[in-house]
């Protein structure tokens, strides 16, 4: 459910009303019971809730219901819109820490996930900087690598939530090369079959022969050179001021970033709306929105429910690809792919 405080329940209640969403997967929600009757009211949705504390939602699930386990009781000055409290950022812990845990047995097949407010998390005494790390070490500390996707460009990134100061030596030829096999592995089992990869420069111009850096003639180029050894069809290191524009006219499958900004400032600049941050790696499906709780929007009913919809369908499509190609059949798409799905 996310921050009962931010935009979670609302977006969750908008995109459960929709019959896209409920026609292709039968969702069931973790969370809060009062958080999400006043996300229904703020969304104006026809829903009522049904509990489920043990059960998922049957296979023809009654139209116009949400099926919630609840997992906290919050007392109201615990969900202030706007007002992040430690006992918020616990709930959400319990939420990520049951998801995962579900996902893991098999009782459902994919979670997505509503925004969370990191500093809350933090404040509760979990300590991490976001879901992803999180889930990294619920699920047995697996390497992973977030992605975010729209239709006109997917990114990845080598490092995620770093100060920009810790970036350079962050950026390390072990690192480079294993963001670049993880999303290839991951793009060939989920989206396509060949994806073609960008890997983009740390500094202007690829360090401008060296006045302005070396990590592309240290590192990534290394990196990417080990990546086309192993089969690989990954190019780099390219100028990133200029290959976005290329990317997002199909010339690559995903563009592998070095750092959160360099990739999630165009992604969001195309895909802001509908965008999906999918966690590769992981042994489990797991998507989410691409924006934050939105304190300033929270209760407003203004909130777009469209990337809360998107992390729905693509957890959906991601775990009938599972089930029908079996786990380690690609996808049967040919070279490049549709991007978002
Ligand atoms: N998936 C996640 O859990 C996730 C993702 C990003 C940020 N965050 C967290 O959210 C908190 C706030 O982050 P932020 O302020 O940088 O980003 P934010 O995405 O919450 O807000 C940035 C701007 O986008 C607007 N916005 C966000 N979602 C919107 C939506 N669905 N519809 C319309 N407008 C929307 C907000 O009103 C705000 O003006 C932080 O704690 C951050 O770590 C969580
Ligand atoms: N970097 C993500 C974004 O800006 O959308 C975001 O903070 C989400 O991180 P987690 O999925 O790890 O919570």
């Amino acid at each position: 459910m996310g921050d009962p405080s931010g935009i979670g329940p609302e977006i969750i209640a908008a995109a459960l009303a929709d019959p896209a969403v409920t026609g292709i997967c039968r969702p069931l929600v973790l969370g809060d019971r009062v958080a999400i009757e006043r996300g229904i009211a703020v969304a104006g949705a026809q829903l009522s809730i049904v509990s489920a504390p043990d059960l998922v939602p049957p296979v023809d699930p009654a139209p116009g219901t949400i099926y919630l386990r609840e997992l906290s009781a919050l007392q109201p000055d615990q969900m202030l819109y706007g007002r992040p409290t430690p006992a918020g950022g616990d709930a959400c812990y319990r939420y990520i820490c049951t998801a995962a845990g579900l996902c893991m047995d098999g009782t459902v097949a994919a979670m997505a996930t509503a925004p969370i407010n990191k500093e809350s998390l933090n404040s509760a005494g979990h300590q991490f900087p976001g879901h992803t790390e999180l889930l990294a070490e619920l699920t047995g500390g697996h390497e992973v690598v977030m992605m975010l996707a729209g239709d006109r460009l997917r990114v990845t990134l080598v490092t995620i939530h770093e100060a920009l100061s810790r970036v350079p030596e962050l950026v390390t030829f072990d690192r480079v090369l294993s963001t670049i096999r993880i999303t290839h592995d991951s793009l060939s089992r989920w989206f396509c079959k060949t994806p073609r990869l960008a890997v983009l420069a740390l500094n202007p111009h690829c360090g401008e022969g060296g006045m302005f850096g070396d990590e592309e003639t240290r590192i990534i180029a290394p990196a990417v050179a080990a990546a086309r050894e192993e089969g690989i069809d990954a190019v780099g290191p390219l100028s990133a001021d200029t290959l976005f524009h290329f990317a997002a006219q199909g010339g690559y499958d995903a563009v592998v970033c070095m750092y959160h900004d360099q990739g999630l400032i165009p992604l969001k600049l195309l895909h802001f709306d509908d965008g999906v941050n999918v966690t590769l790696g992981l042994p489990i499906i797991r998507t989410s929105v691409d924006h934050g709780t939105a304190y300033d929007l929270a209760g407003t009913g203004k909130a777009s429910p469209a990337s809360m919809k998107a992390a729905l369908v693509m957890a959906a499509q991601m775990a009938q690809a599972v089930t029908h190609a079996g786990p380690q059949d690609p996808s049967p798409s040919g070279r490049g792919c549709p991007k978002g799905g």
